[in-house]
């Protein structure tokens, strides 16, 4: 018997893909969620974790009493859907949905500019600059890149003609991208499709309608 805990804050954020794939797919897991605000104990808990940060997934086997950590969102939502079909149908399909999720990280590394300013009260004038500057441009090449996939896409998933991780990862960061009105439907018909299409997936709807809009 193996039992899941996912650790990660009491948000959406990195965590999310992770805790999706339980929901879609109907595994147990102990959903556990470190208050984001709670300085004090997040610092004590971060000595025990294998890299420092969050998200970890703790997966014990009862049989052979072993129990293993997995640090890095990528490395545990990549483990987990693998374990349940959710990785791509063949080694190329594979392939590109690392690079969907590749490509993602690429432009985290400027989200999470808008993010620290917004959680450390910059200014209305910095929030600005650092969207003009920094996330509108990264989410140009970023949105770019998802709209030839699904161009190209005869299933409206954007690798082949199943459910990936990588589509739940996308949609999700669409999410946010919406909760900071930086994803309007009415201007992206391609991705606004997309973005339905999953947040429709029967086994997920109730889940995915319960999650708050922001990821902070
Ligand atoms: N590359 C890592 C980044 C993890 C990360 O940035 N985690 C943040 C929360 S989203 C964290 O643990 N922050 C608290 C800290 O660094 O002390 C991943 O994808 O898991």
């Amino acid at each position: 018997m193996i039992q899941y805990k996912l650790i990660y804050f009491d948000v959406r954020g990195l965590g999310e893909v992770s805790r999706q794939l339980f929901h879609l797919t109907g595994t147990p897991f102990e959903d556990i969620r470190i208050p984001r605000n709670d300085e004090k104990l997040w610092k004590e808990f971060k000595k025990s974790t294998p890299f420092g940060q969050l998200p970890v997934l703790k997966i014990k086997d009862s049989i052979s009493e072993t129990e293993i950590e997995i640090p890095q969102s990528s490395a545990i939502g990549r483990y987990l859907a693998k374990k349940f079909g959710y990785s791509g149908q063949t080694p190329e399909e594979e392939a590109m949905v690392d690079a969907v999720i590749d490509q993602f990280k690429d432009f985290l590394v400027s989200q999470k500019q808008l993010t620290l300013a917004i959680r450390s009260k910059k200014s209305e004038d910095e929030i600005k600059r650092i969207i003009d500057d920094v996330v509108n441009p990264a989410k140009k090449i970023y949105f770019e890149a998802l709209i030839k996939l699904l161009e190209k896409s005869l299933s409206g998933y954007l690798i082949g003609d199943n459910l990936t991780w990588a589509d739940l990862q996308i949609a999700d960061n669409l999410t946010t991208l919406k909760g900071f009105g930086l994803f309007v439907s009415s201007e992206e018909p391609i991705l606004s499709a997309f973005h339905q299409k999953i947040m429709n997936i029967p086994e997920l709807r109730s889940y995915l309608d319960s999650r708050p809009l922001t990821m902070l």
